[in-house]
């Protein structure tokens, strides 16, 4: 809807035929954002082939954890150059690959290839609410292109040229969501929250570096921005169902509540293999994961990040 908002034709592919009747008959998704009026030029369709006939671009959308089907889906119907733009937060499960390293390693040209990531709340989003974003990618001219695809009145775009230090921000800031969430659903205060999100954003360059990313990016609207919104907001899946799941919730019952994906149950686990790989440490990551995937007591988890031995702030 941003890009139909900027004056271009989108066509939207979507599984399900209800989905494609509920948007080119009504103009709106019946599933998700039901609220939401989508532009005229808005179209979507079941077909790939249909999708991508007379793609200019291609923006993914997708969970993280299907990029990799998604890429070999849209293989067949797109040039050797056509622009991607790929929004997904999250690492692949199996490579540890980041979203970018999936799409070149299926389609090839790696400069084509951009990220779109920040505080980018669908629901305020769709509504117009003012945002911005950064759109990384190692190709200038890739970024540049999305940059005045995507800039509205109210979606300001900028550009980057750190796709993985934006791609390891995104995927990161919805771990730390879930730890946010979580003290919150415990009791724990403001104080709480803030160290953690300060904490977390420490953990977020260490990684970033590690990875070959730039620890500046971490202070832009892909790591600190997208940390702040997705840690405070209500809107916020990761959030949520942090605060759900001190109370609670386990992540199969949220799931099956809400249909939506909570990305960071997913990314505690491959964020926590990449840093093992690289020697980094991740304390708030690895209690989330041992929370939620090893069984341990939340508040067990909790008093052992207190327990670790006390050191400078910056080392
Ligand atoms: N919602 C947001 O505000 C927001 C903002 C920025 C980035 N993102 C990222 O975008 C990605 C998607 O998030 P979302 O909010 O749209 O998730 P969602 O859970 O709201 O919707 C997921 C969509 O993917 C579809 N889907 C699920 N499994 C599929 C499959 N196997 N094949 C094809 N489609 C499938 C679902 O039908 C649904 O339309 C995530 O990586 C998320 O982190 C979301
Ligand atoms: O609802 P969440 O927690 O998946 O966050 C959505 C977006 O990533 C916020 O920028």
């Amino acid at each position: 809807n941003v890009l139909a908002t900027a004056g271009h034709d989108a066509v939207l592919w979507a599984r399900k035929e209800e989905v494609c009747a509920g948007i080119n008959d009504n103009h709106r998704n019946p599933r998700y954002l039901t609220d939401a009026v989508l532009g005229g030029n808005v179209s979507a369709t079941s077909s790939h082939e249909r999708a991508l006939a007379e793609a200019q671009a291609v923006v993914v959308v997708t969970p993280s954890s299907i990029l990799r089907q998604a890429a070999r889906d849209i293989a067949p119907f797109i040039g050797p150059d056509t622009p991607i733009a790929i929004c997904s937060k999250g690492v692949e499960a199996e490579t540890g690959f980041l979203p970018v390293e999936i799409f070149e390693e299926e389609l090839g040209g790696r400069d084509r290839i951009a990220a779109l990531t920040g505080p980018n709340h669908a629901e305020e989003v769709v509504k117009g609410i003012a945002s911005g974003t950064v759109i990384a990618s190692s190709g200038a001219d890739t970024a540049l292109f999305f940059q005045d695809l995507f800039a509205t009145e109210t979606f300001r775009t900028y550009v980057s040229d750190d796709i993985v230090g934006a791609e390891v921000c995104a995927a990161f800031k919805n771990v730390i969501a879930i730890a946010v969430g979580a003290a919150y659903g415990f009791g724990m205060g403001d104080n709480t929250a803030a160290l953690i999100m300060t904490r977390g954003l420490a953990e977020m360059s260490r990684l970033v570096e590690a990875c070959g990313g730039s620890a500046m990016t971490c202070l832009g609207l892909a790591g600190v921005g997208d940390l702040i919104a997705t840690c405070t907001s209500e809107h916020s899946r990761n959030r949520t169902f942090g605060y759900r799941m001190a109370q609670g919730t386990t992540l199969e019952q949220y799931k099956a509540e809400t249909h939506m994906v909570v990305e960071g149950a997913l990314a505690c686990k491959t964020l926590g293999a990449l840093a093992d790989a690289r020697e980094v440490e991740l304390p708030i990551t690895s209690m989330v994961r041992s929370v939620l995937w090893e069984g341990v007591d939340p508040k067990v988890a909790a008093a052992a990040l207190f327990d670790r031995s006390l050191k400078p702030e910056f080392y």
